[in-house]
C-alpha cells in the first residue's frame, strides 16, 4: 500500500479509538491515495533524497533554516503551520473550525494535520517532488508514530533557544500581506548573564514597498506565545525524546542570528561543500 494511503489509514484508525473512547464522531480521511512515488521514502537514504524533521519551540527559527536548506538540498519544505494557514485563508469547510484552535495557541486534531499533509505530499509527487524537510510535524508522539510507520525518517534537527528570547522573537514577526514573505522586527541583543553565552540578533527587516503592508499572525500574541509555548512542553517535548531513542536527533544550539547560525549550521550538517558548490553554480 503507497505511503500516504497508509499515513490516511492510521490517523483514522487512531482518531477513531479515540472518537469511541469520548464518543465524539470523527472526520472521515479522504481515500484514494494509490501512488508508486510514496514507496521510495522506504528506500535506503543512498537511493533518495533527505527526509528530514526540523523540531523546536515555536519561533525558534524552523522554518527559515528548513527553507534555506530546503533551497540548498533541492527538496520541498513542507510547514504544517503553512498548511494551517493556507485552510483558514481558504473559504473551506475547516477554516472556522481552525481558526478558534489557533487562535488560542492549542494544536490542530492529529487527524486534521495528517489529512492536510497527505494531501501537500500527493500534490508534490504529482509534481515529481521526492524527500522533504518537514517543520511542525510532528508535534506529538501519536504523529511521530504515524510517521515512523509510513516512512524512514534520517535525521531530526533540533534547534534550541532560550524561552526568553523565543518570546521576544514571536512577537516581533511580521508577514507581509502582499507579497506573503516572513520578517522580524525585533533586535534580540542579552548580554552574557549566569554562565550563558551573550546572543545577538538583527531584526530581519522587510523592503520598503513590504514596510506598510506587514500584519501580525493572530496567534503571535504575547499570551498565545506563551501558551503554545507551554503546549510545546507538553505535548511536543516527549517528540524529542522519541526520536532520541532513536538515536536520530542532532541537538543545534542557535549562536545568534542567521549570519552566525547558518554556517554553524552547514558545517554541523557536513553541508559546507554543497554550499560552496550551489554558489559556484548560482
Ligand atoms: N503538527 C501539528 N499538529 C497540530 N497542530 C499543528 C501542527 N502544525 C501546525 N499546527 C497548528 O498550526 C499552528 C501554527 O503552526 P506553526 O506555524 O508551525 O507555529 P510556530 O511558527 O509557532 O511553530 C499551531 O499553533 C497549531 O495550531
Amino acid at each position: 500500500m503507497a505511503a500516504v494511503q497508509r499515513l490516511l489509514r492510521a490517523a483514522a484508525s487512531s482518531s477513531s479509538a479515540g472518537a469511541a473512547a469520548t464518543g465524539r464522531r470523527h472526520m472521515t480521511a479522504p481515500a484514494g491515495f494509490g501512488f508508486a512515488e510514496a514507496e521510495r521514502r522506504r528506500r535506503p537514504p543512498q537511493d533518495r533524497n533527505v527526509q528530514w524533521v526540523f523540531l523546536g519551540c515555536p519561533g525558534v527559527g524552523k522554518g527559515t533554516y528548513a527553507s534555506r536548506l530546503s533551497r540548498l538540498l533541492a527538496v520541498p519544505h513542507i510547514a504544517t503551520g503553512d498548511l494551517v494557514r493556507d485552510e483558514l485563508a481558504s473559504t473551506g469547510p475547516l477554516a472556522a473550525q481552525l481558526k478558534e484552535i489557533v487562535n488560542q495557541g492549542k494544536l490542530v486534531s492529529d487527524e486534521i494535520i495528517i489529512s492536510l499533509l497527505s494531501k501537500r505530499l500527493k500534490k508534490g509527487e504529482e509534481k515529481g517532488e521526492s524527500g522533504f524537510i518537514l517543520d511542525g510535524f510532528p508535534r506529538t508522539v501519536n504523529q511521530a508514530e504515524i510517521l515512523d510507520g509510513v516512512t524512514d525518517i534520517d535525521m531530526v534537527v533540533n534547534l534550541k533557544l532560550r524561552e526568553d528570547i523565543i518570546v521576544q522573537k514571536c512577537l516581533g514577526r511580521r508577514i507581509c500581506g502582499q507579497c506573503g514573505k516572513n520578517f522580524n522586527l525585533a533586535c534580540i541583543d542579552v548580554k552574557a548573564e549566569n554562565g550563558l553565552p551573550p546572543i545577538y540578533m538583527s531584526p530581519l527587516l522587510p523592503p520598503k514597498n513590504c514596510m506598510s503592508k506587514l500584519k501580525t499572525r493572530d496567534d503571535d500574541t504575547d499570551e498565545v506565545v506563551r501558551n503554545r509555548l507551554r503546549i510545546y512542553n507538553e505535548m511536543s517535548q516527549p517528540v524529542e525524546d522519541f526520536y532520541q531513542k532513536q538515536g536520530k536527533v542532532l541537538e543545534f544550539d542557535l549562536p545568534g542570528g542567521i549570519p552566525e547560525s547558518w554556517p554553524k549550521l552547514l558545517q554541523v550538517l557536513n553541508l559546507e561543500d554543497q554550499e560552496e558548490l550551489k554558489l559556484a553554480t548560482a
